[in-house]
């Protein structure tokens, strides 16, 4: 590993776990607008939107079609579906970029309007660059390639695999976000020449929905912190590096559970508060 990455640790983490005050209230604490889920996909939104919950948010604004919206409701009533502001936009897991209804267009022009921080992942990675908002993306290496290569820097999933640092870098650079690129090694890097690497705790994590989860740490982080992103965009790595801490933890936290056994992305989810219990305590 170049020496120029840094491993994210448990103390670094710890210093990214917002805990509430007594003059808190669910608004101060962070508003967390989720734009995840489709009729194909919609186990993506309650995976997301579970995770934001887990993870401490104040609200999670939940958008989307009616059959996703009540998938989302039903396992977390405590979702709010009427539109309003929100301090952070989490976009695009469980959606197909090819397949976006003139509605969705539209929430998503206005959510990408707002200026405030926005994470971009699967359906939605193809925004960036569409909107002036601090922005973060958290592709997979072969969501990586394909969006380098829509914007003509030839890129294979084996090579951003076989290179994840380096090409995490040349994104960043290229497309002028912060990046997180998944992987069993997490990169998380911006233009300005963060680079923090997440060591995946277990391999448990190699499932379907993690990164649906990821997503929704990483909201509610960026959604905790929306004071202090008003002023310094630049802590969205730090951000990034501690969701992936906090999912990776999850993970092992969930898998030791069960004796060392396989983990579903729910159980990582479900696994979330004890990380961050556990980070406070630190
Ligand atoms: N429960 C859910 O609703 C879940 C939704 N998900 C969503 O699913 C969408 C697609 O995510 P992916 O990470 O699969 O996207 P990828 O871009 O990695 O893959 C796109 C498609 O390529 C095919 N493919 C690629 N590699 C393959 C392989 N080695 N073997 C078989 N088929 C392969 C699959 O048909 C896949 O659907 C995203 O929007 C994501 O958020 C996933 O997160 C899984 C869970
Ligand atoms: N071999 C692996 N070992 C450990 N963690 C992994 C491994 N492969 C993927 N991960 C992690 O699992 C998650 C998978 O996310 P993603 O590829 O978006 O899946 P999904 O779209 O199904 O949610 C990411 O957080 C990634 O870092």
């Amino acid at each position: 590993m170049d020496a120029s990455w840094q491993e994210w640790t448990a103390e670094d983490a710890a210093e990214w776990i917002m805990e509430p005050v007594a003059g808190d209230d669910k608004y101060r604490r962070g508003v967390l607008g989720v734009i995840t889920g489709s009729p194909d996909y919609p186990g993506a939104a309650v995976l997301g939107v579970e995770a934001a919950h887990r993870a401490g948010v104040g609200m999670v604004r939940f958008t989307g079609p009616r059959a996703v919206r009540a998938a989302v409701l039903a396992r977390r009533p405590e979702t709010v579906t009427m539109a309003g502001r929100v301090q952070a936009w989490l976009v695009g897991s469980g959606i197909d970029p090819e397949r976006r209804s003139f509605l969705l267009q539209g929430d998503l022009q206005v959510a990408l309007a707002s200026r405030v921080p926005v994470v971009l992942d699967a359906g939605g990675l193809d925004l960036v660059g569409t909107h002036t908002a601090p922005t973060i993306i958290t592709p997979h290496a072969r969501e990586l390639a394909t969006l380098l290569t829509e914007r003509e820097i030839d890129a294979s999933e084996q090579e951003v695999r076989e290179d994840p640092a380096g090409w995490a870098e040349r994104a960043a650079r290229e497309l002028g976000v912060a990046v997180l690129l998944k992987g069993p090694v997490t990169h998380v890097c911006d233009p300005d020449g963060d680079r923090y690497t997440v060591t995946a705790p277990t391999h448990w994590l190699a499932t379907a929905g993690t990164g649906d989860v990821l997503g929704g740490i990483l909201g509610a982080l960026v959604a905790t912190h929306h004071e202090r992103l008003a002023t310094d965009a630049e802590v969205l790595t730090s951000l990034a590096a501690t969701a992936a801490y906090v999912q990776g933890e999850a993970a092992r936290l969930a898998s030791a559970y069960v004796g060392g056994g396989p983990v579903t992305a729910l159980d990582i989810a479900e696994a979330v508060p004890g990380v961050i219990g556990s980070l406070l305590a630190h």
